[in-house]
């Protein structure tokens, strides 16, 4: 199975409503989405979404990564030696995590194909179904426990609270939403690089205080600064995640062996894909530190590469892969099933897309 021709494409998915994080404000998502055809007449398929804030990778950076770098490296290598696709995409550049992460997923689609069996039983068959929290954007308090009343109502158990953006209102947020929605509701708050370490540190032993429960805070101090997270994480009660910390697997380690988080979100615009993911998993599963997989604003194609990880690893034991719940309608055929909380990975070959349309690329 050669690899014969790379496509790049863009899709375009309106949101419901705004995402709004600390770090930015999205109506709808504009990803990049590649195409693998090989001699053999397989095609898999991938996706990149252009976060700049976040990976500094543009919808103009990821085309052109692809395109000038990658696509010369791989085209004729054969899917049947996978450790050598994986080498020459992974070192065909630098950085560019959300472009090697498309060309990673559809290369992993392909591989999935070429063993006659979907992806998450290859890479370790633990479950075929997970349940994802759902995101909560940040604005007025009474906007966000209206729309945490709308999320429970949907069924999901664990909510995804936007904090970080004003640190006083954030408490305030906090209590408005546990006051609409009660105790039986798990609450996950994503500061996004919001706060300041001592601010942080005081904010969360409020809520602490408070009796808030919350389940654990993501990435509450900016993304370079390891010694501020740790003093974060010795300082408060609440499980610590690492988000934009923790792009590589030598990130994760370096965080790990520092204690400077307690728990690690992967996610594949950050890693470069499933293949630097399970190096992650590996270093995670050496300090038995649970991970979290998480999406940045991304459609079906590359959310369900991510579901298909989850699946296959005990050690992903939260779930935040709410981007397709987010959109206001799905244009891919195939993959997982996403009925609101609850994600069904299929049982198809490779990723399970059937019949992605040509009008993308
Ligand atoms: C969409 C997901 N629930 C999420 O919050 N992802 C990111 C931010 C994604 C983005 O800005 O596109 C996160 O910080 O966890
Ligand atoms: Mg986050």
């Amino acid at each position: 199975m050669k690899i014969k021709d790379i496509q790049v494409g863009k899709i375009s998915v309106p949101l419901v409503k705004p995402f709004k994080t600390a770090l930015r404000t999205v109506k709808s998502i504009e990803d990049v989405v590649v195409k693998i055809t090989t001699d053999t007449g397989h095609v898999g398929y991938g996706e990149a979404a252009p976060t700049a804030v976040i990976t500094g990778d543009t919808t103009g950076a990821i085309i052109g990564a692809i395109n000038e770098y990658i696509k010369p490296q791989l085209i004729g290598l054969n899917i049947e030696n996978f450790e050598e696709v994986m080498l020459k995409l992974h070192s065909s550049l630098i950085k560019n995590t959300s472009g090697k992460a498309a060309v990673d997923i559809a290369l992993y689609d392909l591989f999935g194909q070429l063993h006659n069996a979907p992806l998450y039983k290859l890479l370790g068959g633990y479950r075929n179904e997970i349940i994802t929290d759902i995101t909560i954007s940040v604005n007025d308090p009474d906007e966000m426990a209206k729309d945490s009343i709308e999320a429970v109502a949907r069924g999901y158990k664990t909510l995804k609270i936007k904090v970080g953006k004003d640190p006083q209102k954030d408490i305030e947020r906090i209590k408005g939403i546990r006051n609409a929605i009660g105790y039986d509701i798990k609450l996950r708050i994503d500061a996004n690089q919001g706060w300041r370490p001592k601010e942080a540190i005081s904010i969360l032993r409020r809520m602490e205080d408070k009796g808030l429960e919350i389940e654990l805070v993501e990435q509450p101090v900016l993304a370079h600064d390891f010694e501020g997270l740790k003093l974060v994480t010795d300082n408060v009660g609440i499980p610590v995640l690492a988000d934009e910390s923790v792009f590589s697997p030598r990130d994760a380690l370096r965080i790990l062996e520092m204690r400077a988080a307690d728990l690690i979100n992967i996610k594949l615009m950050k890693t470069g894909g499933i293949y630097n993911a399970l190096k992650i998993c590996s270093v995670a599963e050496v300090y038995n530190v649970e991970c979290m997989i998480g999406c940045m604003l991304e459609s079906k194609i590359s959310v369900t590469a991510a579901a298909h990880l989850a699946g296959a690893k005990s050690i992903i034991t939260k779930i935040d892969l709410d981007g397709p719940s987010l959109c206001s309608q799905d244009p891919i055929n195939g993959g997982a099933i996403f009925d609101d909380y609850r994600i069904t990975i299929p049982e198809e070959k490779g990723l399970g897309f059937t019949n992605i349309s040509d009008a993308f690329f």
